[in-house]
């Protein structure tokens, strides 16, 4: 107890269905009370996976919430992973920092461990919450103020051939579906979107439009079949010298360079506009080097997903490994000590194993840069730069670090939840 309040034992439950409008009133409020648009709120409440979310009570008052979603995620090599989405995390701030998040956590993990499921992942209102119950920042995101007038976009060879279309979002969300799901195994960090979770994308209260447009979406077709899309919304605006409207992107997805570039020339050329706000994009995407001047996008990094390895011998096998490696990580994980020790991983490009070793530890770290260094967006050796990896054999940080890039594209993690 730190603020002298009255002292109280949380009680920690199943979330039952006629107890969601408390809960979700709990959460909301802890994020500042502003009511969401019944759609949002439906969508949210028929996504809710009633056995794996968490509410905590003092007496009859909701006082915590926290929920997991049963996701598959995308790891290098391609498999698809089942992980814990951990979502809605909350405590009401009349019961702050007496411990009801820790006790949600430590639920939350043993839960995500009974169901065998490997990972863990979520993204953080505040960075600086989750690094103590294990969870590591495993891949970043890109956000863009692009002044597409001096941006100077040029479009690869093939750009020309896939025809663009409007089309209205609901109509073609099918089709739209079938590009993103096509993706998801090529890039570490996706998830593989189960049934109810496309209409997230096409949401579009009134109150989230900021004084711009209904969603819009353009569908990218090329001999018939769809190849990408982009939904976005315009925003008009004018100044002294003429029209500066502004296109906010919500979503993007193509199969292949010349349908993106397609995309993005689109975009780049509405009339009426000047500025492009693309958040949340890969870091890695392919706009950063068809622009002549990057400085007038004004790129920004953010943390996006971050990973905790619930258990460790497993998350290590179901991944591939760029290069081969083997080596000896002694682990630390103080709130999930059934990881602690030492194991061998042994792997390359086509598979690997992960096992309990008694032989002497080649690199010492904890259970958060390994659930950083997962995806392959960080590097052991930035992680070593920083002193939070240990070299104990020479040469075992090169060549864990080598083997657990990402194999290609940077990992991803494209709508929130
Ligand atoms: C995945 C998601 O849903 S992210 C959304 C997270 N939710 C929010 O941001 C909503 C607003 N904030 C809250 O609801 C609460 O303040 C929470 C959930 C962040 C924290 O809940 P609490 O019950 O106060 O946390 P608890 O008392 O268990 O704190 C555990 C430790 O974390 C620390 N901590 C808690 N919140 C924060 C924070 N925002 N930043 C840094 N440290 C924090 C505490 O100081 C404490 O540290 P200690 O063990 O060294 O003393």
């Amino acid at each position: 107890m730190t603020d002298g309040s009255a002292y109280f034992e949380p009680v920690l439950r199943n979330l039952a269905p006629d107890e969601w409008d408390q809960w979700y009133e709990t959460l909301l409020r802890a994020f500042g009370g502003v009511q969401e648009a019944p759609e949002e709120r439906e969508l949210w409440n028929s996504l809710t996976e009633f056995g794996r979310f968490l509410a905590a009570w003092d007496g009859d008052a909701c006082v915590g919430t926290a929920g997991a979603f049963s996701f598959r995620l995308t790891v290098p090599g391609g498999a698809s992973v089942p992980a814990a989405g951990v979502t809605g995390v909350s405590v009401a701030a009349t019961h702050r920092r007496r411990g009801v998040l820790t006790s949600l956590m430590r639920r939350q993990l043993d839960d995500v461990r009974s169901w065998g499921e490997p990972l863990a992942v979520l993204t953080a209102s505040e960075p600086a919450i989750y690094g103590r119950f294990g969870y590591g920042t495993a891949s970043f995101q890109t956000d863009a103020e692009i002044d597409t007038e001096r941006a100077g976009l040029s479009v690869p060879a093939g750009t020309d051939a896939v025809r663009l279309r409007y089309a209205t979002p609901t109509d073609v969300l099918d089709a739209c579906e079938a590009v993103y799901a096509r993706l998801v195994a090529r890039r570490p960090g996706m998830l593989a979107r189960r049934p109810g979770w496309e209409r997230l994308g096409v949401l579009d209260p009134e109150s989230e439009r900021d004084g711009g447009s209904p969603l819009q979406c353009v569908v990218a077709e090329r001999d018939g079949e769809t190849v990408g899309y982009a939904r976005f919304r315009v925003k008009p605006g004018w100044g002294p010298a003429g029209p500066e409207g502004t296109v906010v992107l919500s979503s993007l997805d193509a199969l292949d360079p010349a349908a993106d570039a397609a995309l993005w020339r689109f975009l780049f050329s509405i009339d009426l506009t000047s500025t492009l706000v693309a958040r949340g994009r890969p870091v890695d995407e392919g706009w950063q080097h068809m622009v002549a001047d990057l400085r007038r996008c004004r790129p920004v990094l953010r943390d996006a997903l971050h990973v905790r390895l619930v258990d460790v011998g497993e998350a290590l096998e179901v991944r591939t490994y760029q290069t081969p490696v083997d080596v000896v990580f002694e682990v630390e994980d103080a709130f999930c000590p059934w990881n602690t020790g030492r194991w061998r991983l042994s792997g390359d490009a086509k598979g690997a194993s992960c096992e309990r070793t008694e032989d002497a530890a080649d690199l010492t770290l904890s259970i958060r840069e390994l659930g950083a260094a997962y995806l392959g967006g960080v590097s052991l050796a930035a992680l070593a730069a920083a002193g939070r990896v240990r070299e104990v054999r020479r040469g075992a940080l090169a060549e864990a670090s080598l083997a657990f890039g990402s194999g290609g594209a940077a990992p991803w993690l494209p709508h929130g939840f």
